[in-house]
């Protein structure tokens, strides 16, 4: 089956602010799709919503058809990270990667395969603690693929990351998806989203643009995705 991501009228309420409003979108297999907007939009909350960590007020969050909760071995369908910090800071990263094989029923060697995907061999010995946001950043990317999952669901994962780590995350992604899979990131740097993604979803709670990244700087007549997005933003914000 091909993996999709599937948001279908996502609602969150806190008190009395509405911080996803009805958002729809879709990934299908074979796509990257990015996810932005301003601080405080509602990115990490409706991503929050799709990986079962906050319950939605209203509306569906699927993955291949299944909320999160409902699936039988989650993380062998969808690897997932999060800005939280990836394991207990006493653990070394190959401790921490070990756990999660174990916990997921996978031998310990696709730890150490991992380790290497992710270019943490040399760290492998590190303690959690002990490394920087870059090296965290690796780490969660390397739990969310142990169960070699066919979705990716991605919170901002480019932060922190050296210009050698940002080249290498769009070249990983670009092939995880051209080999079938389907990822949903999050990120502020459109300049990279422009080279990585091929669907973007602006959102401001509600979601303002979903589409194409080609469609959306034609459709507003931009020659960047940082502008096209600026010409969205500012055009509601004149509206309300
Ligand atoms: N547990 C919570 N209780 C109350 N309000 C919350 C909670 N979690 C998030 N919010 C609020 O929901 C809104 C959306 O937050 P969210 O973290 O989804 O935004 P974001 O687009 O990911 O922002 P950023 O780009 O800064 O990471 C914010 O106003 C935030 O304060």
């Amino acid at each position: 089956m091909d993996p999709t991501i599937v948001c279908k009228d996502l609602t969150k309420v806190y008190g009395s602010r509405r911080v996803v409003d009805e958002v729809s979108f879709q990934v299908p297999a074979g796509s990257v799709t990015a996810l932005v907007g301003r601080n405080g939009s509602g990115k990490s909350t409706t991503l929050r919503m799709l990986l079962g960590l906050t319950a939605p007020t209203a509306g569906t969050a699927l993955i291949n058809g299944v909320p999160y909760r409902d699936l039988p071995a989650p993380a062998r369908v969808v690897g997932a990270a999060t800005t939280d910090v990836p394991g207990h800071p006493a653990l070394t990263v190959r401790a921490q990667l070990r756990l999660v094989a174990r916990s997921l029923g996978m031998p310990v060697t696709a730890a150490d395969g991992v380790l290497e995907t992710v270019d943490l061999t040399d760290a492998a010995h590190r303690k959690i603690s002990a490394l920087s946001l870059g090296m965290r950043q690796r780490l969660s990317l390397g739990c969310a693929l142990i169960g070699a999952p066919r979705a990716l669901v991605l919170d901002e994962p480019a932060n922190g990351l050296d210009p050698d780590g940002i080249r290498w995350l769009r070249a990983f992604l670009r092939a995880f998806a051209d080999d079938g899979g389907a990822v949903l990131v999050s990120s502020h740097s459109l300049d990279e989203i422009e080279k990585t993604a091929d669907d973007v979803v602006v959102l401001s709670h509600r979601v303002r643009y979903a589409g194409t990244v080609s469609a959306l700087m034609a459709h507003e007549h931009q020659a960047s995705l940082e502008d096209a997005f600026h010409s969205v933003l500012d055009r509601e914000a004149a509206a309300v």
